[in-house]
């Protein structure tokens, strides 16, 4: 590498870096700082010809999140230490083949630090399958969008856990199926605002043009839709109503497993979609690797834009959802009530949601009198009343609905590997959290041998201890059960 070139670019960081706080309007200098450091760690400069200068990203992303949060500072420091009028490029790193020596790159052309209006990211064509159920020119319908007022990106709490997938969501609501975020793959614990963000982008592009039509949809609808399309031989006009979509919104998409005739309509639909620039935008309780009986083509799509894991919130941004919810309802709790419900309610959003429910019901019937006492009372109350059996039945319920199969096949004879290894895990739990013998679990489990249940105990804790894909079910599973 060009050494002048490094060291021009040393100097450009440091400008950066010195002006972070003056660039932003950001109070905590630090995480700033950290944030920063981590971002430009991976930022190299590959070549200055002529003052087009490139810049070596890993990924979209990195060339994205520079454009939007720190172009005005990155031109300042440009223009100090090169001279005006430098013109930008990304060369964006691809997926390196096996057996390939050097990396591929794409190249991408960035804003010119001299024109400071935002331009819009090239679509970087991935594959070019023709899609066969496209209708040319056809005309749009009035779409019911499902989106609900409340769950807009202004009731929605921004924090370490959701940050990334809240960024690139505004990002994308204000240029919808325009940047390198296509498909959006959100993914997440239970309750943690999966639907809450996927329904916020939703609005956001239904306010800034209301003339795009935006689809939210559980996966569940997409799937009975397909099913009756597919009964009444109307397969066709499924696949081109969703292609008349310009930003489609797919809820838990971990439910397409096993689904084979819906996963190949689904395909088509992304495919036109994403051809066509619209934005595609998924959410799911896995991670797109670990989505059981996907094809493979889809799971490469999915992660074909950016896939961002909302985790449970920490205790500040628990804290500020509290605060945030409740002043909405006109109500203020002194600090220590605040500390004690973030302290207390620990697992997700949905839980604390209902907590603030109750403190809301209960502050209207007791006004000023609701005290810290009283608060305590109020959730040892909801702990009793919510805490839940947990027996064999609700064991293979939630295992049913995590790995998307219904009850009869979990306890069918099959020994298809996805419908095997949900019934281990079932028989593993039902001895880790009920009183069961084995051949209480077997009788419950379609009639099977206590030695069946064993060996199933026996393998799961074997596999758990060297096969991460089941360690992370195991600790899915136990999250979901204790719920
Ligand atoms: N960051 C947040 N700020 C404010 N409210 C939130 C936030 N995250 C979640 N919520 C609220 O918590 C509740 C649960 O969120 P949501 O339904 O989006 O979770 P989810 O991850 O989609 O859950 P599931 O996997 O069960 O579908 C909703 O009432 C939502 O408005």
């Amino acid at each position: 590498m060009d050494e002048n070139l490094v060291l021009i670019w040393e100097k450009c960081l440091q400008f950066m870096r010195d002006n972070l706080n003056a660039a932003e309007d950001h109070s905590d200098l630090k995480k700033l700082e950290n944030s920063f450091d981590l971002l430009f760690d991976k930022v190299k400069p590959l070549s200055l010809v002529n003052h087009n200068l490139t810049l070596l990203v890993p990924s979209d992303f990195y060339k994205e999140y520079i454009e939007d949060n720190y172009l005005s500072l990155l031109s300042a420091a440009l223009k100090k230490y090169i001279g005006k009028g430098v013109k930008l490029w990304y060369s964006v790193m691809e997926n390196k083949p096996v057996g390939k020596e050097a990396p591929i790159t794409v190249n991408v052309k960035g804003n010119s630090t001299q024109t400071p209006k935002i331009q819009e990211a090239l679509p970087i064509q991935k594959e070019t399958n023709i899609n066969p159920f496209v209708v040319p020119g056809i005309k749009k319908v009035n779409i019911e969008s499902n989106l609900k007022a409340d769950l807009s990106f202004d009731n929605f709490v921004e924090g370490e856990s959701n940050k990334l997938a809240a960024t690139v969501g505004k990002t994308i609501a204000k240029r919808p199926g325009a940047t390198a975020f296509n498909p959006l793959f959100v993914h997440g614990g239970y309750g943690v605002g999966k639907t809450h963000l996927a329904q916020a982008i939703g609005l956001e592009v239904k306010n800034s043009c209301p003339d795009k039509v935006v689809l939210y949809q559980s996966s569940e609808k997409f799937i009975q839709d397909f099913i009756k399309a597919a009964k009444s031989q109307n397969k066709t006009d499924f696949q081109n109503y969703y292609q008349l979509v310009d930003v489609l919104i797919i809820d838990d998409i971990q439910f397409l497993s096993g689904k084979a005739a819906t996963q190949d309509s689904f395909f088509h639909v992304f495919d036109y979609l994403h051809q066509n620039g619209k934005q595609i935008i998924l959410t799911s309780d896995k991670a797109p690797a670990d989505i059981m009986d996907i094809q493979e083509r889809i799971v490469s799509r999915f992660k074909w834009g950016l896939t961002a894991e909302i985790k449970s919130p920490n205790f500040e941004t628990r804290r500020q959802i509290i605060v945030d919810k409740l002043s909405r309802d006109g109500i203020v709790l002194t600090d220590d009530m605040l500390d004690f419900l973030a302290t207390e309610v620990k697992t997700n959003v949905r839980e604390l949601m209902g907590v603030i429910n109750s403190v809301i019901a209960y502050s209207t019937v007791y006004k000023s009198d609701l005290s810290l006492e009283l608060l305590k009372e109020t959730i040892n109350k909801i702990a009793t009343t919510q805490k839940k059996t947990i027996n064999i039945p609700y064991i293979q319920e939630v295992v049913c609905e995590y790995f998307g199969i219904n009850r009869e096949l979990l306890l069918s004879k099959s020994r298809k590997r996805e419908v095997a290894l949900p019934r281990q895990l079932a028989m593993y739990f039902a001895k880790e959290l009920t009183n069961s013998t084995y051949t209480k679990i077997g009788e419950e489990m379609g009639g099977k041998d206590h030695s069946t249940v064993i060996y199933a105990c026996d393998t799961i804790r074997d596999v758990s201890k060297i096969d991460k894909e089941i360690k992370k079910y195991i600790k899915d599973l136990k999250e979901r059960i204790n719920h």
